[in-house]
């Protein structure tokens, strides 16, 4: 079993859960009552390089990461940095996020938010949608066949921005053929969790000039964001250097004018 596979088993063994406390229907109706969702897309077409801050406390391939007892703070610190979005990790097992970070982040801050999770149904769209956010992460390796068309016409229903994840050139090809808007190329292998920091500068060749390139993973500063908006990045996805340097809200301005 994959590091994927092992994942998405334990993110669909807790959904079952939930599932069963709130069923769709009614989490759709609590759904239908919040406010329609932020657009992040003219943020990330600006000029200039974006940042999309996470809140990352744990991660397979680190292990823990920081503590994080005020993820309202820390995205404070994001906002106060010009962070264009916010990025919340929600699966509990692996990064030991939940759906309680993104309702305290969504309650302290406007930036527009992604729930940053292994999305595999319909049921985690609208719990996105529900608990606040603006954006939900669409894993190209984790929907086979039609699922990646299908999940993301629910998102669009729902008024939900996707942020679609590629890893190599057929997952870009996939990526390209569904009309995505805003592309992540991951530089984490999920095989092998190694971070490759070429993966963007080979992937982003592969993609529509109108699609919004997302560097992911590995960004370690202004260095790293300078040379991923130097191949075509628009926007940089960044978790551990952010919640490991002391000062969040600077390192984002930073990384901002790389
Ligand atoms: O971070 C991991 O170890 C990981 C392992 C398996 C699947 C996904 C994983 N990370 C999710 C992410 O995409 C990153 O949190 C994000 O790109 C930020 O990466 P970093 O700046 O390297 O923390």
């Amino acid at each position: 079993m994959s590091v994927l596979d092992d994942i998405v088993a334990g993110v669909r063994e807790d959904l079952a859960e939930r599932e069963s406390r709130t069923p769709l229907p009614r989490l759709r109706e609590l759904a239908s009552l919040r406010p329609e969702p932020r657009d992040p897309m003219p943020a990330f077409r600006a000029p200039g390089l974006s940042v999309i801050a996470e809140v990352k406390r744990s991660s397979p391939s680190k292990g823990h990461l920081a503590e994080i007892a005020d993820p309202a703070a820390l995205a404070t610190s994001y906002a106060q940095g010009g962070a264009a979005a916010i990025s919340v990790l929600t699966e509990q097992r692996r990064f030991n996020g939940s759906l309680a970070d993104l309702r305290a982040v969504r309650a302290a801050v406007d930036t527009p938010l992604l729930r940053k999770d292994f999305v595999v149904t319909e049921y985690q769209l609208v719990e996105a949608r529900e608990a606040g956010a603006d954006l939900v992460l669409l894993i190209v390796a984790a929907l086979p066949g039609d699922e990646l068309d299908r999940l993301h016409a629910i998102a669009v229903e729902l008024g939900l921005t996707t942020l679609v994840e590629v890893h190599d050139e057929a997952e870009t090809e996939r990526a390209v053929a569904l009309g995505a808007e805003l592309v992540g190329v991951n530089a984490r292998n999920l095989k092998t969790l190694q971070v490759d920091p070429d993966t963007f500068g080979r992937l982003a060749p592969g993609l529509p000039e109108q699609v919004v390139k997302v560097a992911e993973s590995g960004i370690t500063g202004t260095a790293d964001a300078a040379r991923h908006a130097a191949e075509g990045a628009d926007v940089v996805l960044v978790g551990e250097a952010l919640v490991k340097g002391g000062d969040p809200a600077t390192a984002v301005k930073e990384m901002r004018s790389a």
